[in-house]
């Protein structure tokens, strides 16, 4: 069984609990570093990416996650998520956690527009993908190594690097599972991987 954790700083941790435990998968709330070596895969939630900073800072999450990535296991930022994983922040000096080879834009369909849906051609999926945007990211530039698995408006908007996933949208917040369910498979193939 395959344990996924959600960062419970701050931002949408209950609906991510709930999208986990319908993959089959057991869902944490991760409030302490000491609980990263519960987990198999660890999700950065939607919120505010400044506030979630601060808070990683003051309860001294940033290295331990850094670490949890570098060991191969997956991580998957959802919207403010998306920012945190990012090395490069359009207008900023400092990235945040810095694991994907990639530069985002944060409120970047402009502030007026706080939220809206679209349908998305996504790669992976045959279907199209009803997506929640709120305040959301893009990502202006990515190195070749990181896949855009879907586009909004020729922005990419959902990404792939390795045992990272990010997706500038809110998955969480509908009932198709489908992303979750794609990240619950990475966790599964990356357990295999670290256990061989
Ligand atoms: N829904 C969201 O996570 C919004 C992200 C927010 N705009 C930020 O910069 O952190």
């Amino acid at each position: 069984m395959n344990t996924i954790g959600v960062l419970a700083l701050q931002g949408a941790v209950r609906e991510h609990i709930r999208a986990v435990e319908e993959t089959g998968a057991v869902a944490l709330e991760i409030k302490r570093k000491e609980q990263l070596e519960a987990i198999d895969g660890l999700i950065l939630p939607g919120g505010e990416s400044t506030t979630m900073r601060r808070l990683i800072d003051n309860y001294d999450f940033f290295e331990a996650i850094q670490t949890f990535g570098k060991q191969g296991k997956p991580v998957f930022g959802t919207c403010a998520g998306l920012i945190l994983m990012a090395n490069e922040i359009e207008g900023q000096n400092d990235a945040h956690l810095g694991l994907m080879d990639m530069k985002v834009a944060r409120n970047a369909f402009g502030r007026q527009v706080a939220s809206f849906e679209a349908s998305l051609d996504v790669t992976c999926f045959g279907e199209v993908f009803n997506a929640v945007f709120i305040r959301a990211p893009y990502i202006l530039e990515s190195a070749p190594n990181v896949e855009v698995l879907a586009t909004y408006q020729n922005k990419a908007v959902a990404a792939k690097q390795g045992h990272y996933l990010c997706t500038a949208f809110h998955p969480e917040l509908t009932d198709d599972n489908r992303f979750i369910e794609y990240f619950a498979q990475m966790v599964e193939q990356s357990k295999q991987t670290l256990a061989s």
